[in-house]
């Protein structure tokens, strides 16, 4: 880091010169109780990118009702699949920027941010200024765009920076759905989870978080980059995958086939034995832990299945991060 020199009386000191790179996900709880996953579950209900309905309709409903039912259910699902260094979607985040900070050494400071909860993405980027970044790269984790998770994390990059006197250049990683570095790893990984598997699955499927269909007619990409994704990858390993979509959340009708359906139909097909992954999920979490490796094991086991293998996400295998790796050395051109 260097300090500006020859600062006029009265000045403070200032760090400058040095790149910071900052991986975000999405927000966990800090504990796997119901106050924990009370106060996580009100702000990100409470972004308006996630839940598009308004204030005057939305928040008697979340407060009066979804906040005193779904803590206590959500935290007894945390509590599954809880860590003793926490939750496995911080842990492996964490681990991820971790392991590039130790590639990169002094050339890029690499830090992590929950868009929703702890560490704040306020406070890291507050964090790496004050190291001396005045150029950072924010890499959502998310390989398809939504509103509700990208661009979620766009606002509150910007709602942070906007209290500082001094910007940093800011640079965001692109969606990277239909990259090839991106289709290579999930192919590598998941070939490897199936060729350790002591039976051959009748259907593979790739199960993507869901989100209102209404977003698809407004437009998000979402929706088409999940296809895209699906479809190279499917190409790549010379395979059928069969697309799915879970984490339906409230009535509205979410994006189809949804994950949960589609175990039950397979099973009553009579295709007995499949395997899951999600590659949507930069890193195993809630979602991944819980609702697919037991719940989604159970439901098609309840429904006829015999044999059910979840394969997990990139995380931080050498294959993820050789990954990350190669998109943040793109995005960071010119300036290491
Ligand atoms: C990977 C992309 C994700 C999209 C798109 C997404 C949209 C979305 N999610 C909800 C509601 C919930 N999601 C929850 C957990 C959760 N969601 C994602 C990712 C995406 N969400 C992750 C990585 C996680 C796991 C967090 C963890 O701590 O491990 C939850 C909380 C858990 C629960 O109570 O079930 C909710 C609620 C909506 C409404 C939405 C799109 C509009
Ligand atoms: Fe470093
Ligand atoms: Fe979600």
């Amino acid at each position: 880091m260097q300090t500006l020199e020859h600062l006029p009386d009265g000045h403070p000191p200032v760090a400058t010169g040095k790149v910071g790179l900052l991986l975000v996900n999405l927000g966990t709880p800090d504990g796997p109780d119901k106050q924990s996953v009370k106060r996580y579950l009100k702000e990100f209900l409470s972004d308006k990118r996630v839940v598009e309905i308004p204030d005057i309709f939305w928040q008697p409903i979340l407060r009066g009702v979804i906040l005193n039912t779904r803590p206590a259910k959500s935290a007894e699902a945390y509590s599954l699949v809880w860590t003793e260094d926490g939750s496995p979607l911080a842990l492996y985040t964490r681990r991820q920027a971790e392991a590039l900070d130790e590639k990169y050494g002094d050339t890029v400071h690499v830090d992590w941010a929950m868009r929703y909860g702890n560490p704040s993405i306020a406070s890291r980027l507050q964090a790496l200024k004050d190291a001396g970044c005045d150029r950072i790269l924010v890499a959502p984790l998310y390989p398809q765009y939504s509103g509700a998770t990208t661009a979620s994390v766009h606002d509150a990059v910007f709602d942070a920076v906007k209290a500082m006197r001094w910007h940093p250049a800011i640079r965001t990683l692109p969606p990277y759905h239909d990259d090839p570095a991106y289709i290579a790893a999930l192919k590598s990984s998941v070939e490897a989870g199936l060729a350790a598997l002591d039976f051959e699955p009748d259907a593979v499927i790739a199960s993507f978080h869901g989100m209102p269909k209404r977003t698809l007619e407004l437009g998000d990409p979402y929706h088409c980059h999940c296809q895209k994704t699906a479809r190279l990858l499917s190409e790549a390993m010379g395979r059928e995958l069969t697309i799915a979509f879970q984490s339906r959340f409230g009535p509205a009708k979410w994006l189809e086939p949804a994950t949960d359906m589609t175990l039950e139909e397979l099973a009553k097909d009579g295709k007995k034995k499949v395997a899951i992954f999600a590659p949507g999920f930069s890193s195993d979490c809630l979602e991944t832990c819980e609702e697919l490796a037991i719940r989604g094991k159970e439901d098609f086991e309840e429904a006829g299945g015999e044999r059910f293998a979840y394969i997990p996400c990139l995380n931080d295998s050498d294959i993820g991060i050789d990954l990350l790796d190669t998109l943040m050395r793109r995005e960071l051109a010119g300036w290491v």
